[in-house]
């Protein structure tokens, strides 16, 4: 609403800044706010808008505002583009997204079949209903069909002011399809425009806002920013995703005083459905969390940029312009679809967990050890590559995870939660000086596979309070694998076993020699064995991994 500006949204944007204590502001009123007792609110207006600002506080200083960017957008059935992006970016970006819709479109990756308008006073009803109660901090317009609803949604900014209004023009789609008629632009230029902190163009629109101009080459899309910024925004930016002459996605941003041209390598991909509406819901995301005009607009093709390149590949619809996976998760489905992706207990089965030291000795690979132990029978994989450079490593893990991938065997990483999560690992095997279960829970998420290495009854406990899916028990036996390690010997384990509210995989000093006489402890929640130097530290680690698994298979069916 014209002259954004973080440093008039006192104090430092919504956020508290480390020398200020929110206690010593001013405390202006004291009410309930949901389950929590609010100290106080504190109002900052914008000099300009005079918006209040409004923090709420707990009695344990936690902030309960969160940035809010309301849509007033068109309903995109194939949820590429839309109102539907915009929740999605927002989601993505950590930000509430509220949502006035202005058309619903009947469109896929083919084009668009239909558009139905919302009734004028609908709209304006949405936007009362939001904007009169939901501490809004920033408007984002996407389709706006009618001229009508323009005038709606200015008077509704008049009399709800907030602190910055993000104009996305939206007239035309890239399938090439009429989403607002040329009668709008007046609508655009009276009414929008001067109260828009940023105006945001793809090409074509800026052609139609400046009476048809060809926009071919970035110097017509500098001189469309600046006939543009004469219609009244703060600042403008105008889009080339579809300027096919750069090999660059390039855009033109320009304040009033300077032009900026933002460049980032073109993703080749159909899958562009959509780019438009999400980087400005961005933008607005950004603005929202106190982001200054420039560094929001960064942060936002930043993100597109990497939204399309994770989703170059993933195909949906047959059209000519499929949507992208705002929420980069579509991809791993696709990776892991040959395996359910919870944890089965029974895959501790026969557990192979590789030494560094002992592949160099026998002069292997990593990746020839792991696919040597999957195709003698192991059953999950962990890396425990204490001296690895974490470069190498995390190479070697990359190549393990296709391996283990393609078996359906899942592979876990020792220790290394920044590896895991780089090269995708289905989880983490951490032990009692590692980082906490709960700590890497939150680091991994819900799905991914965590175990935790317990000598006792109450680290077994922990690990189950921790959110950990396994726990590893030993050394059952005494091992040359750990230094200093205390073995707990059979009847540890079966302490810990009994125990357990987790399933349990046993380890130390296991091989052909001992591997029944653990199992026959006869505890249900004894899973499986792992081993490290009975196969790594052999010759043919396939050989002894048959070996241990054909005995395994006969034990258990005797033990049953
Ligand atoms: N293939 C691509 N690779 C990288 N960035 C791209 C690509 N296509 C578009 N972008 C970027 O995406 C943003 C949106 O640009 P674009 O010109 O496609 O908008 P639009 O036509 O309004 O989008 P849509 O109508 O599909 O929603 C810009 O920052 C642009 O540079
Ligand atoms: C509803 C809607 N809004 C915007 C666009 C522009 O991509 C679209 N295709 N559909
Ligand atoms: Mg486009």
């Amino acid at each position: 609403m014209g002259h954004y500006d973080r440093s008039q949204i006192l104090p430092s944007s919504l956020f508290f800044p480390k020398n200020c204590s929110p206690l010593s502001a001013t405390q202006v009123s004291s009410k309930g706010f949901g389950q929590s007792r609010v100290l106080g609110y504190l109002f900052a207006n914008s000099t300009i808008h005079q918006v209040p600002c409004i923090v709420a506080m707990q009695e344990d200083n936690t902030k309960l505002r969160i940035p809010h960017v309301l849509t007033v957008a068109g309903s995109d059935s194939g949820a590429g583009a839309g109102i539907q992006a915009d929740l999605k970016a927002c989601a993505a970006r950590g930000v509430y997204c509220s949502t006035v819709i202005t058309a619903v479109t009947a469109q896929n990756t083919i084009g668009v079949q239909g558009v139905n308008m919302v009734p004028e006073d609908f709209v304006a009803e949405q936007l009362k209903s939001v904007l009169s109660d939901m501490n809004v901090d920033i408007v984002k317009t996407g389709m706006l069909p009618s001229i009508g609803i323009v005038k709606v949604l200015h008077h509704c900014l008049k009399q709800f002011p907030v602190r910055a209004l993000v104009v996305d023009p939206v007239m035309v789609s890239t399938s090439g399809d009429v989403l607002a008629g040329p009668s709008i632009l007046a609508g655009f230029r009276e009414d929008l425009f001067p109260m828009a902190d940023i105006v945001t163009p793809n090409l074509k629109e800026a052609s139609a806002l400046l009476g048809g101009v060809q926009l071919e080459t970035v110097d017509d899309m500098r001189s469309a920013a600046k006939s543009i910024h004469d219609m009244g925004p703060r600042n403008v930016l105008v889009k080339g995703g579809d300027l096919a002459s750069s090999l660059d996605a390039v855009d033109i941003f320009f304040d009033g005083d300077n032009f900026y041209e933002l460049r980032s390598p073109r993703v080749r991909t159909r899958n562009t459905h959509g780019t438009g509406c999400t980087l400005a819901s961005c933008i607005a995301a950004e603005l929202a969390k106190g982001s200054l005009m420039l560094s929001a607009v960064k942060v936002a093709k930043r993100y597109v940029g990497s939204a399309l390149d994770y989703s170059k590949d993933i195909a949906i619809g047959n059209g000519l312009q499929g949507p992208f996976d705002h929420l980069l998760k579509l991809k791993s489905n696709v990776h892991n679809s040959c395996r359910p992706q919870v944890f089965d207990p029974s895959d501790l089965f026969l557990y192979a967990v590789t030494d560094s030291g002992m592949n160099k000795k026998w002069g292997r690979s990593i990746t020839d050890a792991v696919k040597a132990a999957i195709e003698g029978g192991a059953t999950i994989v962990q890396l425990r590559e204490k001296e690895a450079e974490t470069r190498d490593f995390l190479e070697s893990a990359k190549a393990c995870v296709e391996i283990c991938r393609a078996y359906g065997v899942p592979l876990l990483i020792n220790d290394r939660i920044d590896i895991a999560l780089a090269c995708d690992a289905d989880g983490v095997h951490v032990g009692q000086s590692d980082t906490p279960a709960s700590i890497a829970r939150t680091l991994l998420g819900p799905e991914k596979i965590i175990g935790v290495s317990c000598k006792t009854p109450e680290q077994a406990h922990q690990a189950w309070v921790d959110g950990a899916d396994y726990i590893g028990c030993g050394g059952v036996y005494s091992t040359n694998t750990k230094a200093n390690n205390i073995t707990v010997g059979l009847e540890g384990l079966k302490a810990v076993c009994l125990s357990s509210k987790l399933p349990v995989v046993a380890i130390g000093g296991i091989g052909v020699s001992n591997a029944r006489a653990v199992m026959e402890i006869g505890v249900a929640a004894l899973k499986g064995v792992a081993v490290v130097s009975a196969f790594f530290d052999r010759e043919s680690v396939l050989n002894e991994t048959r070996k241990l698994h054909a005995l395994l298979k006969e034990t258990t069916s005797s033990v049953k």
